[in-house]
């Protein structure tokens, strides 16, 4: 790894950070670890493969290094909705991504602050004041192994008082976004810390438009779950010799985290957003029964489709489309029941072509488009579209380029197409005697962009939850002014490393 090597704990230099004596991670996991003066939290796999810290005078202890995690939004291709009610879906992880940088401080301080400068969020809270007798009473408290899949109400309460301090004077929908934030946040943090955890900012930048559709709440969730178990030393690695079946178990913990994230921000989640979230590519996902984890199949080998990904710029929420299908399924249970089951058969036609033999052929193409479009019917008739979804369906229709379908909670927020293979690419050009001719696509989109429509840049697949650690790219660290003052999603991207300097970051690979 590239950079400044940094103190071990208690003074002790390690010739290469590593995560809990893989790579990364070890300095910030024992220092948490001290504070918390308890072993109750130590990953089993964990105390042999690191040297034994000297128990010296506390007041010596060098901080843990910053740190960054990382994780991708998403696209829903096929079975949004119907996800939730116990069916099948198809989603694929994007390029866009979100980035939380972990800054432990002084002991002294006991603070506990956010900065997420993407929904305008600045909270701190004192740690000591928060509800610990609630969240370690022998009866609720939480091991970071548990599979937690629905929230305890008398936590949410202990929490209430310490959420309703966050942007109390803030518009509404604007509070709400933070409350929801924080909720997932403070929520992990109480049960994964302790009332001794270090005194620590986290900062939070995303790529991932907020509330749109594309899995912003999931990615986060994913960033605050790792760097929480990363910090209470409850991960193994990750590093690029790690036995196939280690890093899939820390994937899971980091997952399982990641979903009780999601039930404070959407209430009733299927679980999918945070599965593609943390483990990255494609996933074929269903959840039978919400008391157990879900069937996940990971598509390592996806098809690279040729998608658009465009936004409606319509404002939505994720919470009330799902309680609006869960509401029509209370009314109309055969009904509803019958759509579920016609989207479940979509996803699964899909799922045969796109492990199938040669699923970028133009006849799979033209299958996958034909599916998306019936998905799309069936989401009209659960009411989750928006007429603006409608107009876009209509202009990409016009144009012939492709196949089109809401992706994600719908109501507003993004849409996919999938285009014809015989499209040319976006940026080519015909030209004659008189100047230059469009192509359709390209027609499309100037048509797209004067309509207000937004497009964005992604492509699918690639990796999941990834770590920085140290937070150090080209031998440079990344400080907490940096990375909060930094522009635009490209400034975001260079500096944390993206393309510049891609070993720094490690991911778990089963
Ligand atoms: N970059 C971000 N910074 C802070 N909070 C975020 C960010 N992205 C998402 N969130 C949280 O997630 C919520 C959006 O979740 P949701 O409505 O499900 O949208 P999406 O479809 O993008 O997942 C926001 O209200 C906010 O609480
Ligand atoms: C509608 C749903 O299937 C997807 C929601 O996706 P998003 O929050 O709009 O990115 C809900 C879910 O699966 O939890």
């Amino acid at each position: 790894m590239n950079g400044p090597r940094s103190n071990g704990v208690n003074g002790q230099s390690h010739a290469s950070p590593k995560v809990n004596g893989h790579a990364n991670g070890t300095a910030a996991s024992r220092d948490h670890q001290d504070t918390q003066g308890s072993s109750e939290n130590e990953s089993p796999s964990t105390p042999s493969r690191m040297p034994r810290p000297v128990h010296g005078r506390k007041e010596s202890n060098p901080l843990a290094p910053p740190f960054i995690v990382s994780a991708p939004g998403k696209t829903i291709v096929y079975g949004e909705h119907a996800v939730v009610h116990g069916k099948a879906a198809i989603a694929a992880a994007i390029s866009l991504r979100s980035y939380l940088l972990c800054t432990t401080l002084s002991k002294s301080k006991r603070t506990l602050s956010l900065r997420f400068p993407d929904i305008g969020l600045d909270h701190t809270w004192h740690i000591p004041d928060l509800p610990w007798a609630a969240f370690k009473h022998p009866s609720r408290r939480k091991k970071y192994y548990d599979l937690v899949t629905s929230l305890d109400q008398e936590l949410v309460d202990a929490m209430q008082p310490h959420i309703a301090t966050v942007s109390p004077k803030a518009k509404e929908q604007v509070q709400q976004r933070h409350q929801q934030a924080a909720s997932a946040f403070l929520y992990l943090f109480m049960s994964l810390g302790s009332e001794s955890s270090s005194s620590c900012t986290y900062a939070l930048r995303s790529t991932v438009p907020v509330g749109v559709g594309l899995g912003s709440s999931a990615s986060i969730c994913v960033c605050i779950s790792t760097a929480l178990l990363l910090q209470c030393r409850a991960l193994a690695g990750p590093h690029p010799d790690q036995m196939s079946k280690e890093a899939e178990d820390q994937l899971e913990r980091i997952n399982r985290w990641a979903f009780v994230g999601e039930l404070l921000i959407h209430g009733n989640p299927s679980g999918v957003d945070n599965t593609v979230a943390t483990n990255g590519h494609a996933v074929l996902f269903q959840r039978h029964d919400y008391r157990k984890p879900p069937a996940v199949e990971i598509l390592r080998n996806f098809p690279e489709l040729p998608l658009l990904l465009i936004d409606t710029c319509q404002a939505k929420s994720t919470a009330a489309e799902v309680a609006k299908v869960g509401n029509l399924k209370a009314a109309h249970p055969a009904v509803t029941g019958y759509v579920f089951d016609a989207i479940d058969s979509i996803t699964r036609s899909a799922h045969d072509i796109v492990t199938g033999d040669d699923p970028g052929s133009e006849e799979s193409i033209a299958h996958l488009g034909e599916l998306m479009s019936v998905n799309h019917g069936l989401l009209i008739g659960l009411g989750v579209s928006h007429p603006r979804l409608e107009r876009l369906r209509y202009l990409v229709n016009e144009s012939g380029v492709g196949w089109t379908k809401l992706t994600g909670a719908g109501g507003g927020g993004c849409a996919i197409t999938l285009l014809k293979p015989s499209q040319p690419s976006p940026s080519s050009t015909h030209t004659n005697g008189d100047g230059t001719h469009r192509s359709a696509l390209q027609e499309l989109e100037r048509q797209l962009k004067s309509e207000g429509f937004a497009k964005y840049e992604t492509t699918l697949g690639g990796d999941g939850v990834g770590v920085l650690y140290p937070a150090v790219i080209n031998g440079k660290e990344i400080d907490q002014d940096m990375f909060l003052d930094v522009e635009g999603r490209e400034g975001v991207e260079e500096l944390v490393g993206g393309k510049r300097d891609r070993d720094a970051w490690t991911y778990w690979r089963p």
